[in-house]
């Protein structure tokens, strides 16, 4: 398909698959998860820039256990609607030996970014990496082993922005996840 250049045209041509109170019902549902599966253990929480900062900080609010902030930013799409080889921006500066690693990003679509960050953590020592996505995209392009631990809510196989994620880096701060028709 050709995609527009402006998001007030991606707009006319999408339509609202999850309003915020739909995805915002998912993220307590995740939060109250992850608080099960931490058992009080103080977790490294690694959000991934950009697109997961909207939903990382609504979550974290949400979480009740006392959790340690760190970012990594990685990129593979860099504002284009097709991902290719990722692109390390940012690495974790926290010791991460011997403890869980929250890996938190807004979608796994292929899963290339998330299988990186998680071996990059495995190869600083981390003792266990869960995987938290607030949307994974239903299709049989997955790279082989790679799911999430939690996740929101599921997509079709469209092109999706909004809630953190971006069209041509445009529409981060939609408080929805938007999806072309
Ligand atoms: O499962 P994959 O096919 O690897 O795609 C998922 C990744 O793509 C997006 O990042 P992007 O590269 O667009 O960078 P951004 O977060 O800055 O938008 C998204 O935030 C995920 O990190
Ligand atoms: O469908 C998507 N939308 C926004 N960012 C993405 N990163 C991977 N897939 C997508």
């Amino acid at each position: 398909m050709t995609y527009p250049a402006t998001l007030a045209e991606a707009l006319i041509q999408s339509d609202v698959l999850f309003d915020r109170d739909q995805l915002n019902q998912a993220i307590c549902r995740i939060a109250a998860d992850i608080d099960a599966a931490l058992e009080g253990e103080r977790a490294l929480y690694l959000t991934v820039m950009h697109g997961a900062l909207i939903f990382a900080g609504e979550l974290a609010l949400e979480i009740k256990t006392d959790i340690e902030f760190d970012y990594v930013h990685a990129t593979r799409y860099r504002g284009a609607t097709t991902g290719s080889e990722l692109h390390w921006l940012r690495e974790p500066q926290c010791d991460m030996k011997g403890r869980t690693v929250l890996l938190v990003d807004d979608i796994l679509d292929e899963g290339h970014t998330l299988k990186a960050i998680r071996e990059n953590c495995l190869a600083r020592g981390a003792s266990r990496v869960l995987i938290v996505t607030l949307c994974t995209k239903i299709h049989d392009r997955r790279t082989p082993g790679i799911q999430a631990d939690f996740n929101g809510v599921d997509l079709p196989d469209r092109y999706v922005y909004g809630f953190g994620m971006d069209y041509k880096e445009q529409g981060r701060n939609l408080p929805a996840i938007y999806a072309f028709k």
